[in-house]
């Protein structure tokens, strides 16, 4: 199976071609004030216009406001929402918009039973969350702990193109979701680094 390949976290016009050339299946623009990637609407609007159809453009929230998001959704429209924060399955579904809910695996007990709890959700974007931050920390989590969940996997949290054969391996995900990995700084993507990612998961698919 091929296993689809999202980059998250990208600020940068060259990034945004770079990452669509490689072939990958989605980009996340990171709307959450407090992250070291968050990207003006405005901003990710024209970065959202460099993708071609059946590339994805994904937005990423963390407890934000409903006026922000729908702000958002207004000036990107994104094809996925990605909430991250305490959002309730209400909540997440308001937006009539297909959306993947982020399982913070450091610190859910049943991730089973939390991903039933968001009957809506689309997938699963299963992250580290480390030490109670939010996402794109960088850090693995113990991949034995993720179960059979009802709809995708996303796998994500501290891959790169070192580990991501071996998660691929293990857990079998719908989908590998990387920021640090594939970065110079936050929010500033390494070309080289991102073509190893995207070989490193043909490479595992083979
Ligand atoms: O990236 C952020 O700064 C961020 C802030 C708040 C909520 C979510 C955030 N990122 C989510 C992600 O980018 C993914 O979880 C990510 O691909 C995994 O990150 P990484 O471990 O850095 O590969």
């Amino acid at each position: 199976m091929t296993t689809r390949i999202k980059f998250c976290g990208l600020t940068r016009i060259e990034d945004v071609r770079a990452a669509v050339a490689l072939g990958v299946d989605a980009i996340g623009f990171v709307f959450a004030r407090r992250s070291r990637r968050f990207v003006e609407p405005g901003h990710a609007a024209a970065l959202r216009d460099a993708l071609p159809p059946f590339v994805s453009a994904v937005a990423l929230f963390m407890d934000d406001e409903p006026d922000w998001i729908e702000q958002v959704i207004g000036a990107v429209r994104p094809d996925l929402l990605q909430f991250h924060g305490e959002e309730t399955p209400p909540f997440a579904a308001r937006f009539a918009r297909p959306y993947l809910k982020a399982v913070p695996m450091a610190s859910v007990g049943d991730a089973a039973a939390y991903a039933r709890r968001y009957a809506d959700a689309r997938g699963f974007l299963l992250d580290s969350h480390a030490s109670g931050g939010a996402g794109g920390s960088g850090t693995v989590f113990d991949w034995s702990a993720v179960p059979r969940l009802p709809r995708p996997v996303v796998l994500a949290g501290g891959l790169d193109a070192g580990n991501v054969a071996q998660a691929i391996a293990q857990v079998k995900p719908y989908a590998v979701d990387v920021s640090s990995g594939i970065e110079l700084a936050p929010g500033l993507k390494d070309a080289a680094k991102m073509r190893a990612f995207v070989e490193a998961v043909r490479a595992a698919d083979r």
